[in-house]
């Protein structure tokens, strides 16, 4: 059996990558359809791991991705020196709205794991979605000018939009890449994602060190079970312990991501060099009709005398608002009905935010 940890499989998206760009230059002026057929052999077989990744576990670990790690270093810089502020610097930035609105949130205003009754195919989580509220502080940007920035947090806003705006180039090639997995033409899902209503914000998320003499509260941890709401979730995991403060250094703290196997076990998903943990949240399996899965996952709390603190960046995506998802040509058929009511993507990211902020 694979140690803990290397279950969940690795994507390295490069070959897709360059290929995208032909691709795009084809598009222009030729005739429609067939646009992923005529992609070169090792570009087919990423779209071929795509596919079967998120059908098994709904998560991957994407290297390849060509996002710089200047852009990568800077934001993580700023979320830890935001994180770092007094109390009252935090507090400034709380809408009061709770989590999910913009600005910051305390600790003991999420309860994620009250989401979890929700999933897609009505599993219930059972138990488990009675934790307390989960021990994480954060931080939401979308990437315009209404996005509130600390004061006294030096290159904050550059750092946080550029890393916003790294994200959505990300972003693309991960629409395309699923497209392409899909059956469907690489640009498929662009007119859903090219809205201003469509779900793009980024969750700077801090998880505190538990110091000497702090217990969690009975069951509760750094962030309950749950499946993501919308579409895909493009996430960086710290990678170092504190103290280092670096976001590349790779010396993984304890305490962090496990994702649920096929078989019910959650094993631990720890950051590997250089790569986004990217999943596909509840929207994505309704689209594919449960081709693609919104896995559950939780951050576990790190054994006890394990001082490390834990930040993530946690970037969340998803189609206009007014999308009404349902199953995709290519992914239903007479062996194949829909499985899922059709869903408004609006409607259902607010229906989860107000669940995790009671
Ligand atoms: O911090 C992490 O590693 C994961 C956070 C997460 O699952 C989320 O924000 O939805
Ligand atoms: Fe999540």
């Amino acid at each position: 059996m694979p140690s803990a940890g290397t279950q969940v499989p690795v994507v390295d998206i490069a070959p897709f990558r360059a290929a995208l760009g032909t691709l795009r230059s084809q598009r222009q002026g030729a005739d429609r359809g067939g646009a992923c057929a005529a992609l070169p052999e090792d570009a087919r077989r990423v779209a071929q791991q795509w596919r079967e990744a998120f059908s098994t576990y709904g998560f991957c670990q994407v290297t390849g991705h060509g996002v710089p790690d200047d852009a990568i270093e800077a934001a993580y810089g700023a979320a830890r020196r935001f994180f770092s502020l007094p109390a009252e610097g935090k507090l400034r930035c709380d809408l009061g709205k709770g989590y999910g609105f913009g600005g910051f949130t305390a600790q003991g205003k999420e309860r994620v794991s009250a989401t979890a009754s929700e999933q897609p195919d009505g599993q219930v989580l059972g138990s488990e979605a009675a934790r307390p509220p989960d021990r994480v502080e954060s931080m939401v940007v979308y990437g315009t000018e209404e996005d509130l920035v600390p004061s006294g947090v030096e290159g904050y806003k550059d750092a946080v939009h550029g890393y916003h705006d790294g994200m959505k180039q990300l972003l693309k090639v991960v629409m395309a890449l699923t497209a392409c997995s899909l059956d469907l033409d690489f640009d498929y899902f662009e007119p859903f994602y090219a809205s201003k209503t469509a779900e793009g914000s980024l969750r700077l998320a801090y998880y505190p060190a538990f110091e000497e003499g702090q217990e969690p509260l009975p069951k509760q941890l750094r962030y309950g079970e749950h499946t993501d709401y919308t579409g895909f979730t493009l996430l960086w995991q710290d990678h170092n312990v504190a103290g280092l403060q670096t976001a590349t250094d790779l010396r993984p703290p304890q305490g962090g991501l496990q994702v649920r196997m096929p078989d019910g076990s959650f094993v631990d998903c720890p950051p590997m060099p250089g790569a986004f943990t990217v999943n596909a949240g509840d929207l994505i399996q309704v689209w594919t009709n449960d081709v693609f899965l919104s896995n559950v996952h939780r951050v576990v709390n790190p054994p006890p005398g394990d001082r490390n603190d834990r930040i993530s960046m946690v970037f969340f995506t998803g189609p206009a608002a007014d999308t009404v998802v349902e199953a995709l040509p290519t992914c239903v058929g007479p062996r194949q009905p829909a499985k899922y009511a059709p869903v408004t993507a609006g409607e259902h990211l607010q229906k989860k935010l107000f669940a995790s902020n009671k």
